[in-house]
């Protein structure tokens, strides 16, 4: 608390997005009622180098699909920081240009899906990451819940609806002609058509 003013509680939302779909929707939505969260800001992966050695649709139809996914929510918004700074992404720069576009009076929230917190321990500057932002760690089907080790306090593991969803399955499902309907936004299966994304998908 400085000068009066209250403290405003920010989730981050990471992801390659590519597309976006119900499972991180979900995951957003349930950690932002589980912490009082104020706002949860979406933010698309520029260059995700632990995908390096896939094929990853452009970042501007990345971004906008996100946009579209959001934009119903009036406490759900979008970052471009990651997609506009050049060269791969890492959490230690998302955190370091959001804290400071938001400033001194927020508590960061970083929100990741059980895959993702299994493989934190790899990411740049982890030791760093926790001192910016507490992380929280949502379950998901077909991966365990487990805490890799991380410190004591500044992350917190929580159960929420599984939804058995991934942009892996989205994209194989339109590249084999197969629907996607009420797996991603309705707006998300209009741009997908609408760009011509996914239809030769490797997977
Ligand atoms: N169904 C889900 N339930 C909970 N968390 C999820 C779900 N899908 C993705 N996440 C989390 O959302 C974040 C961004 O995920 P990402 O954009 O890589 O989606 P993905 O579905 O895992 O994509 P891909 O299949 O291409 O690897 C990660 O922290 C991931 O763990
Ligand atoms: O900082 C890192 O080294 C790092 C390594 C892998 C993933 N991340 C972040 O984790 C979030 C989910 O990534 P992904 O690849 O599962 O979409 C996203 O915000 C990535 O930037 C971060």
């Amino acid at each position: 608390m400085r000068n009066g003013a209250a403290t405003r509680r920010l989730g981050i939302m990471g992801g390659t997005f590519d597309p976006i779909h119900h499972g991180h929707l979900v995951a957003a939505s349930e950690v932002a009622h589980h912490f009082r969260l104020d706002e949860v800001v979406f933010v698309p992966t520029g260059q995700p180098w632990q995908k390096a050695d896939k094929t990853v649709t452009a970042a501007e139809d990345r971004y906008l699909m996100t946009v579209i996914a959001t934009a119903s929510n009036p406490r759900f918004s979008v970052s471009r920081v990651d997609i506009d700074r050049p060269g791969p992404t890492y959490t230690i720069d998302t955190l370091r240009d959001i804290a400071s576009i938001y400033g001194p009076d927020v508590e960061l929230y970083f929100i990741t899906g059980a895959d993702a917190l299994a493989q934190i321990l790899s990411w740049r500057d982890v030791d760093e990451l926790f001192t910016i932002a507490h992380f929280v760690g949502c379950d998901r089907p077909g991966h365990a819940l487990l805490d890799p080790g991380l410190p004591e306090g500044r992350v917190s593991l929580i159960e929420i609806p599984a939804l058995s969803i991934s942009s892996t399955e989205c994209r194989e499902r339109v590249a084999a002609g197969e629907p996607i309907w009420y797996l991603v936004p309705d707006g998300i299966v209009q741009y997908i058509n609408k760009r011509g994304l996914y239809r030769d998908a490797e997977g």
